[in-house]
């Protein structure tokens, strides 16, 4: 195996151990099954960043309308996780615009009869949606202000969360998670875990050994790009956990850089996965172009529709300089596309519902929030034929909420990129000789310099007295021993 030409995952770790973690969690190369590489996302991330934040934290973006207690429909409910931090603000709805509100009343009036006493009877899906939308005409719907309850870490974990996890991977991901996942035993100790002296040992072996998306030739494109976009959207929740930690000890919320180490940067598939779901999402975003220029953002104030519009033109433009960084035409394209199509459309559809079962308000949220963004997206891509997406042809594309969490969905992608970035230098400060290590280096070598020249000049006078032969290795030993 030491013959094999390295691979992506290779490369990446021996990239770590070249740089002095410079380069910690720096992927490069192609991104596999999208059609641009790292440093293209890496560069459409650092010219759309302050564009995206700037959009999310403007009126029409920062209210998220959803029920936060439907029903877990898979298994009985655990109870919701009591922590302050899980808890979730609402937002009084006379405060919003009255469109927004006749939004819900119009899917009042047009549900069927009676419907509004039989929630869960009404149907909220289309044919071409990838998720299940909470019913707007829900007595529990509610509206939340997304600025005023970031995700974060909030402490909710064990059984709970771990049965949300397991039943996404294992009962609505094709059976494939242990062929894309880290499939071998050796594979978690493949990235060091940054302390003094990192363990280098189990590293270099691995090298040569085999690394995690090894299963993926074994799995049709439609399912790694499924499976992909799931851990991706999961590495993207462990980062913002890990990026907004709250250590009991200090009562301080800070970046944490061994939580990110051990969920993200000791396994490079799930760094690699995030930055597919990017590449995906802003795929979406670049397509509705059209579409949101004449979308009606209906703010309650036409100055504030107008800016809207000029920041989301203004944002994809932005990108418009990249080649697209996803095909979406290869996909559905085999003799079994539509089985695989509907498929994989209900697969994620259930995964929408499970978010419902997330035993934590502000997990719930932003776990519904994220499906529906990254359901939107899919949605935009496979649902519809290009012409389908002006808002001429097809006004109805997109609902509120879907716009919203579309772009919440890529802003939390986005500030996930920006987190890598930081647990990069964090990293890299980590390995990095403490400043008095480095003055005591710099003292030795000074010492040592002056040391050498003071050998060097005596050698020459001995040498200019005849008291020292002159080497045989110098051809001219004057030349070089001038000006003495
Ligand atoms: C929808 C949802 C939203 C959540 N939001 C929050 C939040 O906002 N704040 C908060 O503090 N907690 C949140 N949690 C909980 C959090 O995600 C973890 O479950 C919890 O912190 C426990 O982490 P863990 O280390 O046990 O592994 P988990 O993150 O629970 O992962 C479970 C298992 O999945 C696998 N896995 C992990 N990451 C990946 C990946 N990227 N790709 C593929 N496989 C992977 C591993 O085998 C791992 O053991 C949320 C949970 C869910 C289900």
């Amino acid at each position: 195996s030491s013959h094999r030409p390295l691979d992506e995952n290779q490369l990446f770790v021996q990239d770590v151990l070249q740089s002095d973690g410079k380069d910690y969690c720096k992927p490069y190369g192609q991104i596999r099954d999208t059609c641009c590489d790292y440093q293209s996302v890496e560069s459409i991330q650092s010219d759309t960043f302050s564009k995206i934040q700037a959009l999310v934290q403007s009126k029409f973006f920062k209210y998220y309308k959803l029920n936060l207690w439907r029903e877990c429909p898979f298994w009985n409910d655990d109870g919701l996780c009591m922590n302050r931090d899980c808890s979730v603000a609402t937002t009084d709805e006379s405060l919003l615009p009255e469109e927004w509100r006749q939004d819900a009343l119009g899917a009042l009036q047009m549900s069927p009869k009676g419907s509004a006493f039989q929630p869960f009877k009404v149907c909220t899906y289309k044919d071409q949606d990838f998720c299940v939308a909470d019913d707007p005409s829900d007595q529990d719907v509610v509206y939340v202000n997304l600025l005023d309850n970031p995700e974060r870490f909030t402490g909710y974990t064990g059984p709970s969360a771990g049965k949300v996890w397991q039943a996404i991977y294992e009962e609505n991901c094709f059976n494939i998670v242990h062929k894309m996942s880290e499939g071998c035993p050796t594979c978690s100790a493949i990235s060091p875990v940054p302390s003094n002296s990192p363990p280098l040992g189990p590293l270099l072996q691995d090298l040569a050994g085999p690394t995690g998306d090894d299963g993926d030739d074994e799995v049709c494109l439609e399912k790694r790009v499924y499976y992909r976009l799931i851990s991706g959207l999961h590495s993207s929740i462990s980062i913002h956990i890990c990026d907004e930690y709250f250590d009991r000890t200090t009562g301080q919320w800070g970046p944490n850089l061994d939580c990110f180490v051990n969920r993200i940067g000791a396994h490079p598939e799930r760094l690699q996965n995030i930055y597919f779901t990017y590449a995906v999402v802003l795929r979406a975003v670049t397509k509705l172009d059209d579409y949101l220029a004449q979308y009606p953002f209906q703010t309650g104030d036409v100055a504030e529709d107008e800016k809207t519009k000029i920041l989301i033109h203004d944002l994809i433009s932005s990108t418009k300089d990249c080649p697209a960084t996803f095909d979406e035409k290869t996909m559905f394209q085999g003799a079994d596309s539509r089985s695989l199509y509907v498929e994989f459309r209900d697969h994620f559809r259930n995964v929408s519902r499970i978010m419902d079962c997330v035993g934590c308000e502000k997990c719930r949220l932003w776990g519904k929030l994220q499906t529906t963004g990254l359901g939107t997206a899919l949605k935009v891509l496979f649902a519809y034929e290009d012409k389908s997406l002006s808002y001429r042809s097809n006004p109805r594309l997109l609902n509120h909420n879907e716009v919203v969490a579309l772009f919440n969905t890529f802003n939390r992608l986005s500030e996930s990129l920006e987190a890598i970035q930081k647990f990069r230098k964090m990293y890299a400060d980590r390995l990095a000789p403490p400043p008095q290590q480095r003055q005591l280096a710099q003292t030795v070598g000074d010492w040592l310099k002056w040391l050498l020249d003071g050998a060097r000049t005596m050698a020459h006078k001995l040498i200019k007295l005849g008291q020292l032969p002159v080497p045989s290795f110098l051809d001219d030993p004057l030349e070089p021993l001038d000006p003495l």
